[in-house]
């Protein structure tokens, strides 16, 4: 199997190197390419064994898979690279968020199998949750999935979800991670100093993140089993709801969906 990742950035990276670590493909099957040669790429090259070209030609003879993993505002740019040299046998796959099937069909001018995925980068550690979307001829959707879940979990869903999962689970976890930065600098403002603060918000983080994979319990139950009548958690929770954790979360997620509806709209 032969596949090429148009963008080796950080979502097409944490995907090949899910797939490398998972052995679901030998590094020698990966072909990576690039903007511009840089020494990122030709870390990736030196250090995994996968291969490095700027050669069209060579990139695209005979590929299996092409994925899109540029920036949607470079799909352009890169849909000249790959017009001309396209095989009626590769299967396209486009990670890029907003761009829909048919805008990809037009720009490669192309009546090949094509696919939408929205991983995220937790695929490095091989716990992506990734939505999947495929035009009506994308023949195997199994080996495309194995694929996919060599780096994580995948569900199928029609294109006009894609919005909605790219909010929530494609910049989900940026958004987790935001509130661990913003939980950081308020331990600062208790007290604690930079340090410090970064420590104890790190190892909360990692142990809830294990209770959430060991534990069958529900998120809620395992709150309540910390937060005793008329504690110090209640206190702290009421005041979370009281500035709107909800609508917070809400309005984020809104945001991010909204996004991606203009995103898909600015190519029509
Ligand atoms: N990051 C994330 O968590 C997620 C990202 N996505 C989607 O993944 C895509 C990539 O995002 P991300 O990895 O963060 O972006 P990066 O900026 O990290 O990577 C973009 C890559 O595209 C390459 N590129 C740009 N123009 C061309 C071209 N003409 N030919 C070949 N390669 C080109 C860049 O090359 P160079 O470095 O040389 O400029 C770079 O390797 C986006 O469409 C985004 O919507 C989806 C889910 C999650
Ligand atoms: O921010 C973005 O547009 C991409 C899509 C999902 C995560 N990152």
């Amino acid at each position: 199997m032969k596949i090429v990742f148009y963008g080796a950035g950080n979502m097409a990276s944490a995907i090949f190197i899910g797939m490398i670590e998972n052995r679901v493909v030998e590094p020698e099957q990966i072909y990576l390419t690039s903007r511009s040669q840089q020494e990122k790429i030709m870390f990736f090259k030196e250090n995994l064994g996968v291969n490095v070209s700027y050669d069209d030609t060579e990139l695209l003879d005979d590929a299996d898979y092409v994925i899109l993993a540029s920036k949607p505002q470079s799909f352009p740019d890169v849909a000249k690279r790959i017009r001309p040299y396209l095989e009626e046998k590769t299967k396209i796959v486009s990670v890029m968020a907003g761009t829909q099937i048919k805008t990809i069909r037009r720009e490669l001018r192309t009546e090949n199998p094509i696919a939408r995925i929205m991983p995220n980068t937790n695929a490095m550690v091989q716990h992506s949750v990734s939505g999947i979307t495929y035009s009506r001829n994308f023949p195997d959707k199994d080996q495309l999935v194995e694929l996919m879940e060599s780096f994580g979990t995948t569900v199928v869903i029609e294109e006009d979800v894609m919005h909605n999962i790219t909010a929530a689970t494609g910049s989900g976890s940026a958004f987790l991670y935001y509130i661990y930065e913003k939980y950081a600098e308020s331990l600062m403002e208790l007290g604690f100093d930079e340090e410090e603060a970064l420590f104890l918000t790190r190892n909360l983080v990692i142990g809830a993140g294990k209770m959430v994979e060991d534990s069958e319990l529900p998120f809620s139950q395992l709150r309540k089993n910390i937060t005793s009548k008329n504690g110090t958690t209640e206190a702290g929770l009421d005041a979370l709801d009281g500035e709107g954790i909800k609508r917070i979360l809400t309005a984020t997620l809104n945001a991010a969906a909204n996004r991606s509806e203009e995103l898909s709209k600015d190519d029509e």
